[in-house]
């Protein structure tokens, strides 16, 4: 279907390449017919002249054929080159849009490939139709009887053929496949090289790499021996119609047919029809499964929704984030860490996540930033969904454990930021964040940074800097000031919650960060429940416990807990525009130990 609306869509250049290739079937068509006429009409009827002018009738038919040869393959051209265009306009657009990591093995491999063959398929098949017309015709006007002994080899040459061309399509897309998977693989590694280096994971790189390369080899060797398969299969078929011509021979001579017309029989058959059915088959056998393997890869992989339009732009004024109804577990056997949650944090919003160990706060985070997907519900990042272009540059995670690599301090700030970050800027994070002595004991910024060298708290003053000096609007800082005292947590905390344009999620490692927070999600298990702090107080037993109030100080008319299951913040939270709100099941409270300020949170 396909190939018949390109063919409508040209016409034109189709009609050319037909109309040349006729020309060029002339000379096949004049061969055969003028070397018979030369024999039976000439040199045999001893007549050498009528001889020489058939034979001169057939050198002007090659150079007539040759002209037409010449003038194909500008069709061949006007056909092949649009395709090539339209394939490579799909690739660089899905490369844009959807971030497709096998773009470049795409491009740089299968476009052109697509291109190659699609021109060698056209130039095969034409050539096999016109040659074959040209020669049967021939055949036909020397006697019709030949082509009764030469026609049913060719089809069954043609038969054994095709019965390869399915096995070695499939090893083709194998092949492909496992091209693409390695050039994806190597643009990560690539990409990653220094992260890898300054993890020590040059082991498992090399693993996960030398397996892809391997599965590569395997597939290579798979296609080369179906390959072979193909090439004994182009033996027979090409040369088998040959021998029932020569064994036919005594009793065709005995039923008419002239031993100019043999001869003629015998030209079509070794300088025409076999040649183009050789042609053919090995041109089919190669350019056409890979043709249609690559062209199935280009362009058949599932349009990603939103494809060929623009992408919603993220909206500054829609909430940071938004949890609706969201799932999450561990491997599908589990219970889920997260069950049903709704949370909106609005822009410029600032939410302190506490509860126990366990609880599901770096998950939460996790599914936050992107580095989990849920099970199910939908993760929004300023109003578009979580998976989609422009959220991932709108979250930035800091975790416990804080990633310094070796390399300048300035390099190290700047890290998440695709432009040279201005002094001016570099020195106000500094600050705010409450790393000058830092900056100072190691000598400025261009002084060079072992990470192995600085504390844990040092390490995290240097994550926060970066942090805060990137783009993301949204900060998920995951116990990421625990190794810092209470006072420079504070300062922290404070900075990121006046980083202009910012939102900020913290999971809070010390009581005191729930004490300053305008609103707090407390999880417990798959639930969470959310309020400003005294409203927390009230309501939550576990809140309570985490604050190191203690049951005792159970303030009158807060929510009963009595079942030990604690209330689940509702629609009457849900809505209250400007504020975290959130929603979930609750599970079983825990205590979680007496913690005044500055003592840890969450069994830390
Ligand atoms: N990679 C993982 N694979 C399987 N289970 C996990 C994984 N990470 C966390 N969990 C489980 O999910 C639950 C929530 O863990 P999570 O780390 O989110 O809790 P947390 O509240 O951040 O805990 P903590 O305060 O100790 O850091 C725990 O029961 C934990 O064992």
């Amino acid at each position: 279907m396909a190939a018949l609306a390109y063919a409508r869509r040209h016409r034109r250049p189709l009609a050319a390449l037909a109309a040349w290739s006729a020309v060029e079937a002339l000379h096949t068509f004049a061969t055969g017919y003028a070397l018979a006429r030369a024999l039976d009409a000439g040199f045999l009827a001893g007549a050498p002249r009528t001889g020489l002018a058939w034979l001169a009738v057939a050198a002007l038919a090659v150079v007539v054929g040759a002209f037409g040869t010449a003038r194909t393959y500008r069709g061949i051209a006007a056909l092949v080159e649009p395709l090539r265009d339209t394939l490579v306009r799909r690739v660089v657009t899905r490369a844009l849009y959807d971030g497709d990591g096998g773009a470049v093995s795409r491009l740089t491999h299968q476009v052109e490939i697509a291109r190659d063959t699609f021109a060698g398929l056209l130039m095969v098949t034409r050539s096999f139709v016109f040659t074959a017309a040209g020669a049967l015709a021939g055949l036909f006007l020397l006697a019709p009887v030949l082509l009764a002994v030469v026609v049913p080899p060719l089809l069954l040459g043609l038969a054994l053929f095709v019965a390869t061309l399915r096995p070695l399509a499939r090893r083709q897309e194998a092949y492909l496949a496992a091209d693409e998977a390695l050039a994806k693989e190597l643009g990560l590694l690539v990409a990653g090289l220094r992260d890898v280096a300054a993890a020590g994971a040059e082991q498992v790189v090399r693993e996960g790499a030398g397996a892809r390369i391997e599965q590569g080899r395997r597939t290579a060797d798979a296609l080369a021996r179906w390959s072979l398969a193909r090439a004994g299969a182009l033996a027979v078929a090409g040369r088998l119609p040959v021998v029932p011509l020569l064994a036919a021979a005594p009793w065709l001579l005995g039923h008419g047919v002239s031993p100019g017309a043999l001869v003629g029989a015998l030209t079509y058959l070794t300088q025409s029809l076999l040649p183009a059915l050789q042609g053919l088959v090995h041109g089919l056998g190669t350019s056409g499964s890979r043709f249609l393997v690559v062209l199935r890869r280009l362009a058949a992989a599932p349009p990603e929704p939103g494809y060929g339009r623009r992408p919603v732009p993220p909206s500054p004024s829609a909430p940071a984030l938004e949890l609706r109804g969201v799932t999450f577990g561990y491997g599908a056997h589990a219970d889920p860490v997260l069950r049903e949650v709704d949370l909106t944090l609005p822009a410029g919003g600032r939410l302190v996540v506490v509860g126990p160990s366990g609880a599901g706060k770096s998950t939460l985070t996790g599914l936050l930033a992107g580095l989990l997907q849920p099970w199910s519900g939908e993760v929004r990042v300023a109003g578009v969904p979580a998976g989609s272009a422009g959220a991932p540059a709108r979250r930035v995670l800091i975790p416990q454990e804080a990633y310094v690599f070796s390399g300048t301090l300035g390099a190290n700030f700047g890290y998440l930021r695709e432009d040279a970050v201005p002094q001016a800027e570099v020195t106000a994070a500094v600050r705010a964040i409450g790393a000058q002595a830092l900056v100072r004991r190691l000598g400025g910024l261009d002084a060079p940074v072992v990470p192995g060298e600085l504390s844990a708290g040092e390490r995290q003053l240097v994550a926060l800097v970066r942090a805060y000096l990137s783009p993301a609007p949204v900060a998920l800082l995951d116990e990421a000031t625990c190794h810092l005292d209470p006072a420079a947590e504070e300062r922290v905390e404070r900075a990121f919650a006046a980083r202009p344009g910012g939102s900020v999620v913290v999971v809070a490692h010390r009581a005191g960060s729930a004490r300053r927070a305008e609103k707090v999600l407390v999880m417990d298990g798959p639930g969470t429940v959310s309020g400003t702090h005294e409203e927390l107080l009230a309501r939550s037993a576990l809140y309570r416990d985490l604050m190191g109030a203690g049951e005792g100080s159970h303030p009158p008319g807060a929510a009963g807990d009595a079942d030990g299951v604690d209330a689940v913040a509702g629609p009457g939270l849900a809505g209250d525009g400007g504020h975290v709100v959130a929603h979930g099941s609750v599970r079983q409270v825990q205590a979680a130990g007496d913690l005044a300020d500055g003592g840890a949170l969450g069994g830390q």
